[in-house]
């Protein structure tokens, strides 16, 4: 059994195929079935009293892809991803990145890894420069000014550079944090909503600098969006939550001829009513 196979969730329906191509990619970038996935999730739990909010759950990752993590309010994204990330202690199973299990070892993957919600503030007095050097020192970035002159430049922030990131718009702190998230130049990339506070000129754009920053790093990107249309756009894999659970996975046109929907949109609703 490859280690692929080994991660199947046990009820629900495709995992990532060892033969599989990311859409994003060339026809060269099969995942080896015998190389570990970036992150791999296995019979993942949390429960809160006597609520479950993420209720067995199990997926992968492969390395080099960007897979979307989708489900309707209160589904249990933020809670995986928080345990991915290793802030959320699993109450059963145990979320791995790059080979290391999230719960016991993230202090030996968090300089390779980095995340970026628009629900998470920066410190607000600080001036996005301070903000920037503050969290290239945490990542140990070396070389960091020249690091901060690349995302100035990628980021457009001259203007803002020397602005205090509590008082700029909601589009200039998208920009500031995904630059923050970019930082460290991290393998692993765990974007949580990452547009949701932009217009879609501005989303468009984000978008176009994290295919980018993917394909020039090789980065791996686990990534939670209610906004379909982004979803389809970046990502080569979806699994879909609901009330904890994984209620469907495969790749985003898959999934629309599997449940015979127009398109990813219209899957979502179909499973948000059925699941
Ligand atoms: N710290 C907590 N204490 C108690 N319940 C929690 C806690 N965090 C999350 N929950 C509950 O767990 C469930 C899943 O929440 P989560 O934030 O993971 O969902 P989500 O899919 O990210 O939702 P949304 O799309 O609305 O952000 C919800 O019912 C939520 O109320």
């Amino acid at each position: 059994m490859s280690r692929i196979e080994r991660f199947l969730p046990r009820r629900h329906l495709t995992q990532v195929s060892p033969n599989a191509t990311p859409a994003q990619g060339n026809p060269s970038d099969l995942p080896n079935p015998d190389e570990a996935p970036a992150i791999a999730v296995e019979d993942l739990c949390k429960q809160y009293r006597t609520h479950w909010a993420v209720d067995d759950v199990n997926f992968i990752v492969p390395k080099g892809w960007t897979v979307g993590l989708l489900g309707g309010n209160g589904a249990g994204k933020t809670t995986t991803i928080a345990m991915i990330m290793g802030l959320v202690v699993p109450s059963f199973g145990r979320a791995m990145v790059l080979g290391h299990d999230m719960a016991t070892e993230r202090h030996k993957v968090l300089s390779r890894m980095n995340f970026e919600s628009p629900y998470v503030a920066l410190p607000g007095r600080l001036t996005v420069r301070q903000n920037l050097m503050v969290f290239g020192r945490l990542y140990g970035v070396a070389n960091l000014k020249a690091r901060i002159e690349e995302l100035i430049e990628d980021f457009e922030l001259g203007d803002v550079l020397d602005r205090v990131t509590g008082r700029l718009s909601a589009g200039q702190k998208t920009r500031v944090a995904v630059a923050k998230a970019l930082i460290n130049d991290p393998e692993v990339l765990l974007l949580d909503e990452p547009t949701a506070s932009l217009d879609p000129d501005r989303a468009e754009w984000v978008r176009s600098r994290l295919r980018a920053y993917q394909k020039r790093r090789g980065a791996t990107i686990l990534l939670s969006s209610h906004n379909m249309t982004e979803v389809e756009q970046l990502c080569d894999f979806v699994v879909i939550m609901s009330h904890g659970r994984v209620v469907a996975m495969g790749r985003p046109r898959e999934l629309a001829e599997r449940f015979k929907c127009r398109d990813l949109d219209e899957v979502f609703i179909y499973l948000a009513r059925v699941a």
